[in-house]
């Protein structure tokens, strides 16, 4: 039987996880080499393991040469070898990803984030609908290394706490799971830091947005993406009124 797409993701954002805790556990000469061998094994696992399984689709990946012939191409698998690379090469730390995404004629139809240090995959194959929220104030998911100002602004006017953690991924699940009830990105980002996470959001019934409320576009020219908001549903009104200029 052939795997669907949202299974071939699976496996793959599994298989690369497998293979980076492998890669971290060995011994090297600093944090920066150990990030390169992170990055450089996992992408190349996933570029082959796609050539493999689907010679006609083009791949976007954070690490690889972009190749311009995914902007002529009907399916396009966006790919993250290895988000939070930061928090992977801080041995104690569990919050890293990869993602796995499948875009096809302008809508993202697949994706998988996986977090090989828990030993868990989300994905659109069977991800659980997000839990209903318990009391008290709202959770923003924040990046740990570098919180955007606005984020903290968006904290203090809605006397929501911010909850720092590495990897988009991570955040974009801890959403998912019930675990916070926002993230907000502004500032930088690019479509492989969110393709795979924002599908699987959605599958699990969440709202995915730009900061501004328009839709989030993969496979543009120019894989810059520099903002996102994914958040309950309920939320989203509340949150982008909060966050349009005033
Ligand atoms: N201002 C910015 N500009 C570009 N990329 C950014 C960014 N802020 C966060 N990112 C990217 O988003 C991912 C999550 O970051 P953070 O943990 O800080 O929230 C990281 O991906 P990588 O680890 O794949 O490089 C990081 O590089
Ligand atoms: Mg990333």
């Amino acid at each position: 039987m052939t795997p669907s797409d949202h299974q071939t993701a699976a496996q793959l954002a599994t298989e690369a996880g497998e293979l980076l805790l492998q890669v971290r556990a060995r011994d090297f000469a600093d944090a920066t080499a150990r990030k390169a061998a992170g990055d450089a094994e996992a992408h190349r696992l996933l570029l082959d393991r796609l050539a493999a399984l689907h010679p006609d689709d083009a791949v976007l990946s954070e690490e690889g040469a972009d190749d311009p012939i995914r902007l002529v191409s009907r399916r396009v698998w966006i790919v993250d070898p290895l988000d939070g690379t930061r928090e992977f090469s801080e041995l104690d730390r569990a919050d890293w990803a990869v993602h796995v995404a499948l875009w096809e004629r302008g809508e993202l139809t697949a994706g998988a984030v996986a977090l090989p240090a828990e030993g868990t995959t989300l994905s659109t194959v069977d991800v659980a609908e997000t839990p209903s929220r318990s009391d008290g104030p709202m959770r923003l998911a924040v990046s740990r290394s570098r919180p955007p100002a606005l984020v903290a602004d968006l904290a203090t006017q809605l006397g929501a706490e911010l909850v720092a953690m590495g990897s988009a991924g991570v955040k974009a699940m801890s959403v998912v799971r019930g675990d916070t009830d926002a993230y907000v990105h502004g500032g930088g980002q690019y479509e492989w830091d969110s393709a795979a996470p924002v599908a699987v959001a959605r599958a699990a019934g969440l709202h995915t947005s730009r900061l501004d409320g328009s839709p989030l576009r993969y496979n543009r020219p120019d894989p810059y993406l520099p903002d996102l908001l994914i958040c309950r549903p309920e939320l989203a009104d509340r949150l982008l009124t909060a966050l349009s200029p005033r």
